[in-house]
C-alpha cells in the first residue's frame, strides 16, 4: 500500500462526515496536536497513519521535539552571542574594504594558500580583482599569476591569462598562520544596493584570537609584498578619468605594461644620461632633506615638447619603468581636465610616483576664463588672472589662433595654483608634454615648476638608422623555444646530446652575427632613402612594422613610402583646411541667422509694447483710420496676436484683484491662455 494511500485511509477515519460528528475527534485531539496542527497543517493526520501502519506514537516524542528544538535555538542564541563578546575582546579584527586596493592583494594571497586550494566550497575567478571599476585590470599584459591551476587544455601562449582562482566561498574559514590561528570570514552583505556586483557587496575579514593584531599586519604586510611584486617588472599605469554617471575625478588603474627599457627610447645619449642622473638626484633621500632644511618645496618638473610621435610619452613611461614608479597620466585635453577635477586628481597622488601632463597647450591654458565669457582672445594667450606683466607676449610672434574653451574648463592660473598648492604632493616627478612649446605661458615654464626642458625632433638620419636597427636586429627571446608542454617528460642528461646543443649555439650565435652585420648594413640604406627632418619616430616605426619579417623589402620600399606618405599628407592637409572652411562658414552663417532671430523678436516685442501703450495716450478723436481698419481684419497675424495676448494678460491681473469679475477662459478662471 502506498504512503498516500495510507495518508488517505488515516484521514477518512479521523475525518467522519457526518455534520455533528465531525466534530467529535478534533474536540477528542489533545491541546499539542492542536498546536502542531496550526503550525503544521496535516500534522494530526500524518501522525494517526503512522500510529496507525507503523505503531509509534508521535505525540510521545513531541516534548522531545520541542526540547531539541529549544536547545538548538538557544545553544545558536547563546553561542552567537559568547562569540560576540570574544569577538569584541578576546580577538582581533581587520576589516578589508572591497574599493581599495589591498582586497586585490588579499585576495591574490588568499588564493595561494593550502586552505583556499583545498576547500570543498569556493569560488572560481579567471580575476581576483575587485569589480569596483577603479581597481578592475582590464588591460594588464600578462594575465595575473595567482598559483591556481592551469587549464590543461589551454594554448601555451593563453594559459597564464587563463589561469583559474579559487577562494573559499562565503562563509567562515579557519587556517594557520605563523603558528597562529586564523579566521578568514567572508559575507555577502544583502543590504547593499542591489545595483554592485556580488564581489562589491561582498565584506572580507581575517581575525585572529588575541588583543595583539600583529598577526594581521604581517599577513597583509607580506600580501602586499608579494603582490606588488608580481608587478616588479612592470610599469603600473593609471590614467584620470571620471566615474561613470558622476562628475568625481578618480585615478583609473588601466594597465601594467612590462617596463620598458630606456634604450629603446631612441634620443640623443647625452639628453638620456643628463635626465637618468637629474631625476637621480632628485629622488636621492638626501636631496630631500636638502630641499627642506633650505624650505624649498621639494618637487621637480620636466618639460618635452616636439611633434606628434617623437618619443614624449615613450621615454616618460621608461623613466617611470626604469625608477618603478607608477605613471599617473592626465590629458590636460580631454573633457574631464576641470579645475575642480584636477585639484581632486591631484590630491590623491602618492607620495612618490611619476605625473604626466598631456598636451599642456590645450585650448584652455592659452586662453583665459575671461576670454572665454567675452569671446576675446588675449592678445598673447596668457591669462588674465595673472599680473599683467605675464600678458605682455613671450616671444615676439602672433600667438596662434585658440580655440574658446568651454566655461569651467581649466584655466592657466588654475593649473598654476594646482601645481603649487597644498594639493601638490612633494616628491613626484612632474612632467608636462606638449607639441607647441611656444603657445605656452613663461609662468607655466619658469624655473621652479620646469627644471629642463628636453626637445624632441623628427628623425634625423642617425635616428633613421637606430629605429631600423631596433626593429630588424635580433634581440634575446626573439626566437626562444616554446616553452615546456603540459606532461612533457624530463630529458636526462646526455653527453651526445650536450654537443649538439654546444654546436647548435655556436650555430645560432654565427647565423646572429651575419644578421646584425645584415641589419647594419642595410640601415644605412635605408637612411639614405629618407629625408631627414621629415618624419617622426612613429611615422617610420609604423612603416616598418609592416614588413617587421623583411628588411630588405623595407629598405626597396622606402622611397615609394616617402613619395605616397608626403602625398598622403598633402590631401589630409587640403581636406583639413576645406573642413575648416566649411565650419567657419556654417558657424558664420549660424551666427547671421541668430542675429536676424534676434533682431526680428526685438522689434515684435517693440510694437506689442507700444501698440500695447496707444489705447491709453491716444484721444478717441485722434484715433488714425487705419486702426479701425486693422482691427476689423482677422487676428492672424503675429503681433496682433501679441497685442491681445498682453492685453488679456492685464484684464487677468486686473480681474484677479477684483471679486466676483470674469477670467478669459470661462467661468471657473483655470485652463491655458
Ligand atoms: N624617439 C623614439 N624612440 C623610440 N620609439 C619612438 C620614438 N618616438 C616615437 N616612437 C614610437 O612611436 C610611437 C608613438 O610615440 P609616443 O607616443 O611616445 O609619441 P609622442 O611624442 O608622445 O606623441 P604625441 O605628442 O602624439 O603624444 C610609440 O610606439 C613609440 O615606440
Amino acid at each position: 500500500m502506498g504512503l498516500l494511500e495510507a495518508l488517505t485511509m488515516a484521514a477518512d477515519s479521523t475525518v467522519p462526515t457526518g455534520g455533528a460528528a465531525s466534530a467529535i475527534p478534533t474536540m477528542a485531539a489533545p491541546p499539542q496536536a492542536v498546536l502542531l496542527d496550526f503550525f503544521f497543517p496535516g500534522f494530526s493526520m500524518f501522525s494517526n497513519a503512522v500510529q496507525k501502519y507503523l505503531h509509534i506514537d508521535l505525540n510521545l516524542y513531541i516534548p522531545l521535539v520541542l526540547l531539541c528544538g529549544a536547545f538548538t535555538f538557544i545553544w545558536r542564541y547563546f553561542s552567537e552571542y559568547f562569540w560576540g563578546l570574544a569577538e569584541s575582546h578576546l580577538m582581533s579584527v581587520v576589516d578589508i574594504r572591497t574599493d581599495d586596493e589591498i582586497y586585490n592583494m588579499l585576495m591574490a594571497w588568499v588564493a595561494s594558500q593550502r586552505f583556499a586550494q583545498g576547500a570543498r566550497r569556493f569560488v572560481v575567478n579567471t580575476n581576483l580583482n575587485s569589480r569596483s571599476w577603479f581597481l578592475w585590470r582590464y588591460d594588464d599584459d600578462d594575465g595575473d599569476d595567482f598559483g591556481g591551476d592551469e587549464d590543461p587544455t589551454a594554448t601555451t601562449d593563453s594559459k597564464k591569462k587563463k589561469a583559474l582562482a579559487y577562494t573559499p566561498t562565503f562563509g567562515s574559514h579557519w587556517f594557520w598562520y605563523k603558528n597562529r590561528l586564523l579566521i578568514f570570514r567572508r559575507i555577502q552583505n544583502q543590504q547593499q544596493a542591489s545595483f554592485l556586483v556580488a564581489s562589491e557587496r561582498e565584506e572580507i575579514s581575517i581575525s585572529c584570537f588575541g588583543r595583539n593584531p600583529w598577526v594581521l599586519k604581517e599577513l597583509l604586510h607580506e600580501a602586499r609584498l608579494a603582490y606588488l611584486k608580481r608587478d616588479e617588472a612592470k610599469t603600473l599605469i593609471y590614467r584620470g578619468t571620471t566615474k561613470s554617471g558622476s562628475t568625481d575625478a578618480t585615478w583609473q588603474r588601466c594597465m601594467a605594461r612590462t617596463s620598458r627599457p630606456f634604450s629603446t627610447v631612441i634620443l640623443n645619449d647625452k639628453v638620456k644620461t643628463d635626465l637618468i642622473d637629474d631625476v637621480t638626484d632628485y629622488l636621492n633621500p638626501a636631496t630631500r632633506r636638502w630641499y627642506s632644511n633650505r624650505g624649498i618645496p621639494y618637487r621637480r618638473g620636466y618639460l618635452l615638447y616636439g611633434p606628434p610621435g617623437t618619443g614624449k610619452s615613450s621615454l616618460s613611461l621608461a623613466l617611470a619603468g626604469f625608477f618603478k614608479m607608477r605613471i599617473y597620466i592626465v590629458s590636460l585635453s580631454s573633457v574631464s581636465a576641470s579645475e575642480e577635477n584636477l585639484a581632486s586628481l591631484f590630491a590623491e597622488l602618492p607620495r612618490r610616483c611619476v605625473v604626466l601632463l598631456e598636451d599642456i597647450d590645450t585650448a584652455g591654458l592659452t586662453h583665459t576664463r575671461e576670454d572665454a565669457k567675452n569671446d576675446t582672445p588675449s592678445e598673447d594667450g596668457a591669462d588674465a588672472d595673472e599680473p599683467p606683466k605675464r600678458k605682455v607676449n613671450k616671444n615676439g610672434t602672433p600667438a596662434a589662433p585658440v580655440q574658446t574653451p568651454p566655461i569651467g574648463r581649466l584655466s592657466l592660473s588654475g593649473l598654476l595654483n594646482i601645481l603649487d598648492g597644498v594639493a601638490s604632493q612633494e616628491g613626484r616627478v612632474l612632467i608636462m608634454t606638449t607639441n607647441h612649446l611656444e603657445k605656452l605661458d613663461k609662468a607655466l615654464i619658469r624655473p621652479g615648476r620646469v627644471d629642463m626642458i628636453v626637445k624632441f625632433d623628427r628623425a634625423d638620419s642617425q635616428m633613421i638608422e637606430s629605429i631600423f636597427r631596433a626593429i630588424f636586429a635580433p634581440l634575446e627571446g626573439d626566437d626562444a623555444p616554446p616553452s615546456k608542454v603540459h606532461g612533457e617528460k624530463v630529458v636526462r642528461f646526455n653527453p651526445e646530446d650536450e654537443q649538439k646543443k654546444a654546436n647548435d649555439a655556436a650555430e645560432a650565435t654565427r647565423k646572429r652575427d651575419e644578421i646584425v652585420a645584415k641589419v647594419e648594413r642595410l640601415s644605412v640604406e635605408f637612411s639614405a632613402k629618407i629625408p631627414a627632418h621629415e618624419f617622426s619616430p612613429a611615422e617610420l616605426q609604423g612603416y616598418l612594422l609592416k614588413n617587421k619579417r623583411k628588411p630588405e623589402a623595407a629598405v626597396e620600399g622606402a622611397e615609394q613610402w616617402v613619395l605616397d606618405t608626403r602625398k598622403e599628407k598633402k590631401e589630409k592637409e587640403l581636406k583639413e583646411a576645406e573642413d575648416k572652411r566649411e565650419a567657419e562658414e556654417k558657424a558664420k552663417k549660424e551666427t547671421e541667422e541668430t542675429k536676424e532671430e534676434t533682431k526680428a523678436t526685438a522689434e515684435a516685442t517693440a510694437t506689442a509694447t507700444a501698440a500695447a501703450a496707444t489705447p491709453a495716450a491716444v484721444d478717441d478723436k485722434t484715433k488714425p483710420a487705419e486702426e479701425d481698419a486693422a482691427a476689423s481684419k482677422p487676428k492672424l497675424e503675429v503681433p496682433t496676436v501679441t497685442i491681445d495676448a498682453v492685453k488679456a494678460k492685464d484684464d487677468v491681473i486686473v480681474d484677479a484683484n477684483s471679486p466676483g469679475a470674469k477670467t478669459p477662459g470661462g467661468d471657473s478662471g483655470y485652463g491655458s491662455h
